[in-house]
């Protein structure tokens, strides 16, 4: 359990509103020079007024903090955890002065979004190169989990219940967020589509592992203004396209999301299930791997591939599927968004 060169853990997420005096800074955080038409913020911001202003994120975190601390223990990884966030208190800045005040130099980072995009890779390289800035911390973002077992194995097993429990002819959909078709594009690098082929390889790997053909692959909160192309169909259309189809059951995955953030119980629990229910469909949402052992053990597991990779050895690194493991840097272009050129973390 050798975690040298590194001495602390820092959990990097989005952030989220406590309370509904915060909901409206923070939608204003979020959207800072992204171009989201005022009638979407207004929407979103009743959508967090709903669930009484409070994002469920927050505390998710704090769980997965908690059980992360416990496994360390438990296998004698001896390593403080820090929290950071990009769009709400804790805030990313604050935690790295904080992480040097206490002596902290060399911090690995752990990013709650699993797969390749600008908002859930490039721009948290940015964030954490301005997190470090001036400061005697030097931050390393661990590389992409999507394909990881310890990601993939608790959507496996909990599909699997919940596959069990539904009617025979049950539709596995499969959901993620959905982003901008050019943001899609320059994911992985120019043209490299790495958003979209890695949720049609953990899409595949599920089913695949479960023996279920019937699955298909849909999009959730959309924003941005109506011409700007983004990855469709979206989970309500694609909903009444199969019910046409004569589908009378749905399971649904949110692959896209390691814990029930606002897209989920708001998206797929609240709107996608009356859709649902308005279509006389059978609905299930399968659980998203929250403080699932298996994924915890992965926090674990990649902070000490990570050691050991920055000790000069060379540790496995398990990946499932045939993409095969990320490398612990991106590639020069990756992820690069449209008309910015702000300086990233390696
Ligand atoms: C790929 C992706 C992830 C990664 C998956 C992951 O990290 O898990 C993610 C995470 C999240 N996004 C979140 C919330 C929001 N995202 C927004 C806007 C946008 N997201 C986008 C994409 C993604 N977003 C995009 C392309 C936009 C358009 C603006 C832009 O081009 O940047 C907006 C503005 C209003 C709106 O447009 O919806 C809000 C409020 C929360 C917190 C939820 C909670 O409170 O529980 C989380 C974890
Ligand atoms: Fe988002």
């Amino acid at each position: 359990m050798d975690p040298r060169p590194f001495d602390a853990l820092l959990l990097v997420s989005f952030g989220g509103p406590e309370k509904p005096d915060d909901v409206v800074p923070f939608l204003e955080n979020v959207t800072r020079g992204r171009g989201i038409p005022r009638e979407r913020l207004v929407e979103v911001g009743e959508h967090y007024f709903g669930f009484g202003g409070k994002s469920p994120i927050n505390d998710q975190n704090r769980a997965l903090i908690a059980a992360i601390e416990a496994d360390f223990a438990e296998h004698g990884l001896d390593l403080p955890v820090y929290w950071g966030n990009r769009n709400w208190d804790p805030y990313l800045r604050e935690t790295t002065e904080a992480m040097a005040a206490d002596g902290v130099r060399r911090a690995v980072c752990f990013v709650t979004s699993a797969y390749s995009s600008y908002s859930g890779c490039r721009q948290y390289r940015e964030n954490l190169y301005e997190a470090q800035l001036d400061l005697p911390v030097e931050l390393a973002k661990l590389r992409h989990y999507y394909n990881h077992p310890g990601f993939v194995g608790p959507f496996v097993e909990q599909t699997r219940d919940a596959l069990a429990a539904a009617p025979e002819g049950t539709h596995v959909v499969f959901v993620t967020h959905s982003i901008p078709d050019a943001m899609n594009e320059a994911s992985g690098g120019p043209g490299a589509q790495a958003y979209l082929r890695q949720h049609e390889s953990v899409a595949r790997m599920v089913a695949g592992e479960l023996g279920h053909e019937a699955w298909s692959l849909a999009f959730c909160s959309r924003s941005g203004a109506p011409h700007i192309p983004w990855l469709d169909p979206d989970i309500n259309d694609h909903l009444e396209e199969l019910s046409a189809q004569g589908v009378h059951s749905v399971a649904v995955v949110p692959i896209g999301f390691i814990s029930d953030h606002m897209e989920v119980i708001y998206d797929l629990d609240t709107e996608a299930a009356q859709t649902a229910k308005d279509l006389g469909l059978d609905f299930v949402r399968v659980p998203t791997p929250g403080v699932h052992p298996e994924f915890v053990a992965l926090v674990r597991e990649l902070v000490l591939e990570r050691a050991a990779s920055e000790r000069g050895e060379q540790p496995e690194r398990p990946a499932l599927g045939d993409l095969g493991p990320w490398p612990d840097h991106c590639p020069a272009q990756c992820c690069v968004n449209a008309g910015a050129d702000l300086p990233v973390l390696p």
